[in-house]
Parts: C-alpha cells; structure tokens; sequence
C-alpha cells in the first residue's frame, strides 16, 4: 500500500447510488479505494431504491442527509479496514451528484465546529443541524411552474441560457430553492444556509459551511457567469423582491478558485480516523466537472459517463451556450468551460430494456442484451429495402428534449430520412437492445454537432477520442454502438477505473490544488504525471467510414422524431 512516505491526496465521489473514495499519491498511482452501495449497505433503513426516495403525486425525486452522513462515516471506516495509511493524506476533494442542495439550520455552524469523535456524524448532526432532512435529487421533475418563471424572468430562454448557461431546467438548485420555499416557508425560513452536495460534503469535513464551488454554482440557474456573480433578478424570483439579501446569505460567497485550501480537516477526523491535522480539504466540486479532471482531455476529446445519469461532456475555451445544452465553468481553468449534455434516462433505463429479455445464464447480468446489440445491424438495416428504425425509451421524463415519461417506435428511409412515421407493428424487444443506445447516441451527436470539426484528412466533422467513465463503461457492446453513432476518429476508450472516473477527478484535484506551482494549471501538473498506459484502455476503433455516414442519414429524421413527440408528450 505504497511504500514510500509520500503525501497522499482523497477523492469523494458522492454520487445517486454510491459513496466511493479513492487514494492516490502525488504521481496519480492509486494505492487503495472503498465505496459505500447505498441501497446494498442502508436500503432497508431508510426506504431509499437506487438511493432515493420518491413522490410521484409531485414529481418529486429526493435522498435523506442522514444517509450520506452514514455513508461517510462507513466509507472511511472501510478505507481503515483495507488499511489505508490516512495518516498520510495531505489533501482531500471530491466530487458529487451535481443540483442537489442541503438546508443547514442555525445551529449548524456550531454543531459542525464541535464534533466529537466519540459519537457518529449522524448522530451528532441529523437531529438538528438540518433545517429539511432531505436533498431534492436531480432527478426531480417537480419544477416545471418554476421552470417557466425562470425561463421568462430574462425574456426568453435562450437569455437565461446566455446568463447561466442553461436553460431552465427542473433539477437546477434555484428552481429547487424557489418551489421549496413556496412549499415549505417555515423551512425555508429557518435555514441558515444553503449548501450544494458538494459544499455539503467539504462542509463536514471542514467542521464549518463550506463555500460553493465556481463550476458547481452554473448549476443552480442562479449564477450569472460572464458577469461571475449572482444574478439578482434570478435571485428576485427565486426569493421575492424582499428575499435577496436573505437569499444572498444562505448562499453564501462563491469561492473562485478551483484548488488551493477551504480549511483544515476537523479534529472529528484526526481523532476518529487518524488524519493528520495538517490535512487541508479543496474545494469539492460536481461529478461531472469532476469527470473532466479525470483524465488530461483535449479539445475535440469527448467522454460519455455511463452512470446513473448518461452525460456528454467536453471542454471549450469558447463561450456558446445555447437552451438544448449546458456550459459550467471549467472546475480549475478560468475562461474555459464544460458543456454538458445530461440524460435521466441514462443507465436505468438500459437496464429496463436489458430486463424485459431473458434473464441470461451466466453471471452476466448485461449478457444477452449484448448478444442483441452487437448482432443487431445499425438501426435494424438489414437489406437494401429495409426502412431504419428509431426509438425513445423515456421510463423518466426527460431533460433534453423536455418529453414526458414514454417509449416511442418510429421508421423512416435509411438513405435520408425520409418518410418518418410510427412503426406498424411492434418490433422485438431483442431490437431495443441496440435501439436504445443507438437514440441515446444519436441524441449526443445531434445536439453536440455545433462543437465537433473535422479531425482532419478530409474526414467529417466527429470526436477526437471518446472516453467511456461509469459503471456502463465496462459493456463493450455499448462501446461499439457509441462508436458507430458518434465517430471517434482515434477511437474509443474506457478509463480503467470506470466507475471510479468523479472519485479520481476528485483526487486528482486535490494533487493539483496542494501541488501547483505558481500558475501551474491543472492540465499542466497532471499532463506531465500522467500515464496512458494502465490509465486507459482502447476498447473500440470508433469511426467506421460508411456506418458512421449511415447515422448521419437519419440524424435529421431523429430530429424530427423529437419535434414530433414533443408536440403531445412535453413535460407540464
Ligand atoms: N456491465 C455493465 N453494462 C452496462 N451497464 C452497467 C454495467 N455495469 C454497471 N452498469 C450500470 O452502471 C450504473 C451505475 O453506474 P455508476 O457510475 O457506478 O453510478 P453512479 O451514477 O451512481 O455513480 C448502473 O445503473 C448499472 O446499470
Ligand atoms: O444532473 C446531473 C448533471 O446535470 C447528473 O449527472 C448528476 O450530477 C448525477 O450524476 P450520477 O449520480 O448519475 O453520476
């Protein structure tokens, strides 16, 4: 377990389903990991699937604070367990599910300042430091009156998009803020502050209210990002024309830089589990901004996060937002952004089309849906007078396009799109396997065609590399369906921790943060320490001439596919 005396650096990553932690040294090698399965290690107690738990008469989609304190506490006792010298750790960030937001009561800062090692987190905070037991998860859909609101306060969209780099969108903590205090004013008006799951998680290990982080923050609705401020008409509708100043308070100042310390680790940690009290804690960001830092990725490189979620990211230096997508400033670079596409109907609703086929033999689980996928030609062509088939497969509604919950079949000619209508007849569900990865991709490459160029050599406008992070990495079935639909002129890869990639990013961040040279930024500390080999691993050849074409075809009849069905199925 690394058996030189260097500095070590935590990564967090408090995502939907899991609590993961992962150890690195200063030259990126990983020495020792744990995680925590919420539904697995407190499902029964608290009630949670998939770790959340659900209102479906209001759309609401929520996880108790009081498990995440648990996990945190099992999480480290799990990396003591496996004998992780934490002793060593100088630096500790991380990485959590982005939107989400925890309300502190008054007594939070004194309760945080004065944890006692002999007593758990949840026992000491739980009763009280809250001033609502729960988190709004990302998947809530109960915003939609708020959405609107928000999505007019700016005059249209589009502006709110230029504003904030997003449209309105349900799981924005502002919409979130602003229906929960409508809904619950005595709550409301109780909390102290405000945090994300990310200052959230930095908070109890600071012993005090953390600030937010500049890329987190781009996704509440609420931060004006050219301007790098709050923006107070947002911040008007969320609170009331009285309520800025209040709000403004609860949320605390935005802290600017991505590395550097917020405060030293709390005692609870040093006496509990053998910290050094020298170990300082940077500031914690979003999964995907967390994504990002996980490998040094390029302009034109791509990475497809097969989580809970199914997320598109790429870095820019270019400023573009637009309402069908997301900008966040980047988590360590200034002037530089991510855009993100983000996807409910990510990984459960694979596993949705995945069950509903014969449960394999082997152990498995994704065996027989591969079988299907990779034996399915591309959008079911068979022979030249085939008609291509399209699909959505939305168990959730979903957010790009904003269309209700729903499964929707449709044909069209595969040479160009034309003649769009609703399939005849039902297909087999052995087709959905591949149908479904093919419309989530296609979904990706249709929204995302405005970034990509040419790589070159006359080959058309696609993906340098595309990385594959998240538990859906390890499917080579996925890998070849995404390569086929999104190109990849230098293929596809998956990071060899998979479904460790935020947790990673997280580490890294923390190396970057108490190692940089003046100046020294991020892709320049972790370019130069980083190795491809044992970190990645080429699983697809990605761009194939003609099938990559194939897709191109019908890119414009998916389109319309989705005009359509908005048209009677949007989200209300
Ligand atoms: N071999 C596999 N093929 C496809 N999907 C997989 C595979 N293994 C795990 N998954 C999916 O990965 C998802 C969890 O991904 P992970 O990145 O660990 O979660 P989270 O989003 O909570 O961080 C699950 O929904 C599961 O369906
Ligand atoms: O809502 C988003 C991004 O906008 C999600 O990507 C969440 O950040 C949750 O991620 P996972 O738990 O699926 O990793």
């Amino acid at each position: 377990m690394g058996d030189d005396n260097g500095p070590l650096y935590l990564g967090f990553d408090l995502s939907t389903q899991q609590l993961k932690a992962i150890v690195v040294q200063s030259d990126l090698q990983v020495v020792s990991d744990a995680k925590v399965d919420f539904d697995l290690d407190f499902g029964s107690k608290y009630g949670i699937k998939k770790g959340v738990l659900v209102n479906d008469a209001e759309g609401e989609v929520f996880a108790p604070v009081a498990l995440w304190l648990e996990a945190l506490d099992l999480v480290l006792q799990r990396l003591q367990a496996k004998n992780t010298p934490l002793h060593r750790v100088r630096g500790v960030s991380g990485s959590c599910q982005q939107h989400g937001s925890v309300y502190w009561s008054r007594e939070a800062e004194g309760l945080l300042s004065g944890l006692r090692a002999d007593a758990s987190l949840v026992d000491q905070l739980a009763g009280s430091a809250f001033s609502h037991p729960y988190a709004p998860n990302w998947q809530d859909h109960s915003t939609q009156a708020e959405c609107d609101q928000f999505d007019a306060k700016l005059g249209s969209a589009e502006r709110l998009a230029a504003v904030t780099g997003s449209a309105a969108h349900h799981r924005f903590t502002g919409t979130q803020i602003m229906r929960l205090r409508r809904k619950l004013p005595d709550m409301y008006a109780a909390t102290a502050r405000i945090s994300l799951v990310s200052s959230f998680l930095a908070s109890l290990f600071i012993g005090a209210v953390a600030p937010m982080d500049i890329s987190d923050v781009c996704g509440m609705n609420l931060w004006d990002i050219a301007g790098n401020k709050w923006s107070e008409p947002l911040l008007e509708l969320t609170a009331g024309a009285d309520g800025v100043p209040e709000l403004h308070r609860k949320l605390g100042e935005v802290r600017q830089d991505g590395g550097g310390s917020v405060g030293r680790i709390s005692s609870y940690f040093t006496t509990k589990y053998g910290f050094s009290p020298k170990c300082e804690i940077a500031p914690f960001t979003g999964d995907n901004p967390a994504t990002i830092l996980a490998l040094p990725l390029r302009p034109l490189d791509v990475i497809v996060s097969l989580g809970t979620s199914t997320t598109f990211l790429m870095i820019t230096p270019i400023y573009k937002p637009d309402p069908s997508y997301h900008f966040f400033n980047h988590p360590t670079t200034p002037e530089h952004y991510m855009f993100m596409l983000c996807y409910k109907n990510g990984g459960l609703a694979r596993e949705k089309v995945r069950d509903v086929l014969p449960k394999p033999e082997s152990s498995d689980a994704w065996a027989n849906f591969n079988k299907h996928a990779l034996a399915t030609p591309p959008l079911d062509i068979r022979s030249a007078s085939d008609k291509a088939k399209l699909g959505l497969y939305f168990y959730l509604p979903e957010i790009v396009p904003n269309i209700s919950a729903g499964t929707w079949r449709y044909t069209c000619n595969a040479a160009d799109g034309s003649g769009l209508e609703e399939a005849k007849e039902a297909w087999p569900a052995e087709t959905d396997a591949r149908a479904i990865v093919e419309s989530q991709a296609l979904s990706m490459r249709l929204r995302s065609q405005k970034l990509v160029h040419s790589p070159g050599n006359g080959l058309p406008a696609q993906p340098r590399r595309i990385y594959l992070v998240g538990g859906g990495s390890l499917n080579p079935a996925i890998a070849r369906v995404i390569g086929d639909v999104l190109g990849g002129v230098d293929g596809v890869y998956k990071l060899d921790v998979g479904g460790n990639a935020c947790a990673l990013g997280g580490a890294y961040k923390a190396v970057w943060a108490f190692e940089r040279a003046d100046g020294e930024t991020f892709d320049e500390l972790i370019g130069k320490r980083w190795k491809e080999e044992g970190a990645i691993q080429k699983v697809d050849d990605g761009y194939r001439e003609g099938v990559f074409q194939q897709y191109g075809n019908v890119l414009g009849a998916f389109e319309e596919m989705e005009e359509r069905i908005l048209k009677v199925a949007k989200n209300t």
